[in-house]
């Protein structure tokens, strides 16, 4: 059996922590991170406003990511000897890949593939503070979050709403470990329903 979970959401809504105690919990899993698709930085388009336009899913090589995801598909056991993933002897024959990012649901080949897709929120606020504290390999300019970030969110987020795409809405201000147990309990629950 293989399945595919999205944990998908706004920018340091708690995707990355979430998708680590996962992985170590959850027997014969990988995971893909959307972050590690982001184009050159000399490929990403300079917006009206000056800003380059990180936030597009044309800045993102989903084609190479798709690549990735249906490098698992054809082979679970290979994709995970390749990448370093220990898997379980004795296990049934059960797969897991988490696909980690901030557009996940916005890219329709991979739309279809998802067994669950969870959806971290957070509050305007707490998601700016949040990124000012972050780093990036290039660092935000001053005005970005307002100007290209969160309305990029807002956008994207109308767009899926707008599409009936079905997703797990989950409030990323709730504290980590009931966040990791409601997700972990799920997983497990499609697993079971599983056909
Ligand atoms: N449930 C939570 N409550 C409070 N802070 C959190 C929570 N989950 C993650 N964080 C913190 O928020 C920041 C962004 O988390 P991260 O997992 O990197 O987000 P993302 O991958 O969605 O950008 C980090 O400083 C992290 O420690
Ligand atoms: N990883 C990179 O090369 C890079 C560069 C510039 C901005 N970003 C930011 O990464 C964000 C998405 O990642 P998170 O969901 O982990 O915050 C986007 O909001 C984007 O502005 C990433």
């Amino acid at each position: 059996m293989k399945i595919v979970v999205g944990i998908g959401g706004v920018t340091n809504g708690g995707k990355t922590t979430l998708t680590n105690s996962l992985r170590k919990a959850l027997p014969n899993c990988c995971v893909i991170h959307q972050d590690d698709f982001f184009k050159p930085q000399d490929q990403i388009a300079v917006g009206e406003d000056g800003f380059k336009q990180w936030d597009m899913l044309e800045s993102l090589d989903m084609e190479a990511m798709l690549g990735t995801v249906q490098a698992w598909l054809s082979s679970p056991r290979k994709f995970a000897r390749t990448h370093g993933v220990h898997l379980q002897p004795g296990t049934p024959d059960t797969h897991i890949l988490l696909l980690e990012g901030f557009l996940l649901y916005s890219y329709r080949p991979l739309l279809d593939l998802y067994s669950r897709r969870y959806f971290l929120t957070l509050p305007y606020e707490e998601c700016k503070w949040r990124r000012s504290t972050r780093s990036y390999p290039v660092p935000d300019p001053p005005g970005l979050f307002d100007g290209h970030v969160w309305p990029m969110y807002q956008k994207y987020k109308r767009e899926m709403e707008a599409d009936g795409v079905e997703v797990v809405q989950l409030d990323g201000t709730r504290p980590r470990e009931e966040l990791f147990l409601q997700v972990l309990g799920d997983i497990y629950n499609s697993l079971l329903n599983h056909p």
